[in-house]
């Protein structure tokens, strides 16, 4: 079976200005999947293209076959439909409760009455252990809530690939480490792929099969890995970035 995601000889960039070149990576049906790297790399940039919000310079990046590069109309929304997304910034809107917030794509993407939305967004409630939080404005939740709240509103149209920018910023390492295990979970139980923008080496061990690794001069993909190989690559970018902190006595202690 094909990749679900399929990217080939992706340039991407803003304008004229090349921030990413030859990008090539296959993503599997399932797979958890971390972008990683220094500051300004293009993790962010490469994962608004994914989506679709930028057009890249050139390449080629297929969902389930279906080329979204060049595309539009119909063809284009039918892409996105598969798409949820959590921006780093992509709060609840505030005015609205908990649970509107988690209705709204169904109301202004689908054609389900009132009754069908209400019940879908309470079982996304649900999936993400907020149900009881339904009736709650945004402000009234923690850090930790908000986020479950905002990937309930993300799974609203039941997408096959969810992308989460940096989703872990700003949480604690136990509220950090229990949204990993949501992630975890959804991946597991619901065959959501997932492609997480990150640069927690916590979440990074926790919950991604492989990892992509950008690198800032190399404007490129410089490993495509498991966690644990990138932890032990020779590439001493790679395995550095892993072993941060770290002596290499303790690195070695620890392998
Ligand atoms: N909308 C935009 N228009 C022009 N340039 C942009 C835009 N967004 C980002 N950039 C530039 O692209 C480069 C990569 O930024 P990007 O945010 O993708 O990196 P990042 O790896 O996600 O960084 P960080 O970890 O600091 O969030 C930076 O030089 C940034 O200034």
């Amino acid at each position: 079976m094909s990749a679900l995601i399929e990217v080939r000889d992706l340039n991407c960039g803003y304008g004229t200005r090349l921030i990413l070149k030859d990008i090539n990576f296959d993503i599997q049906r399932g797979e958890v999947v971390a972008i990683l790297g220094g500051s300004g790399c293009g993790k962010s940039t490469l994962l608004k293209h994914l989506i679709g919000l930028f057009p890249p310079l050139s390449g080629s990046i297929k969902i389930a076959g279906i080329e979204l590069v060049g595309t539009s109309g119909n063809e284009r929304s039918d892409i996105l439909r598969h798409f949820g997304v959590m921006f780093q910034s992509g709060a609840l809107f505030g005015s609205l409760t908990v649970l509107e917030n988690v209705a709204l794509p169904l109301e202004s993407f689908s054609q389900l009455d009132a009754a069908a939305i209400d019940a879908l967004a309470r079982l996304k409630l649900r999936l993400v252990g907020l149900e009881e939080f339904a009736d709650y404005a945004p402000a009234e939740l923690s850090g930790g809530m908000q986020k479950r709240a905002a990937i309930a509103r993300a799974m609203a149209l039941d997408p096959k690939i969810l992308f989460l920018d940096e989703p872990s910023a700003g949480l604690d390492p136990i509220t950090s480490a229990e949204l990993d295990e949501l992630i975890r979970r959804i991946a597991e139980t619901q065959q959501v792929t997932f492609v997480v923008v990150t640069h927690e080496l916590a979440s990074i061990n926790a919950i991604a099969d492989r990892a992509i690794m950008l690198d800032k001069s190399m404007q490129s993909i410089i490993a495509i890995d498991t966690p644990q190989a990138l932890a032990n690559s020779e590439d001493i970018r790679v395995s550095g970035f892993f072993n941060r902190g770290q002596t290499p006595q303790k690195a070695a202690a620890n392998d």
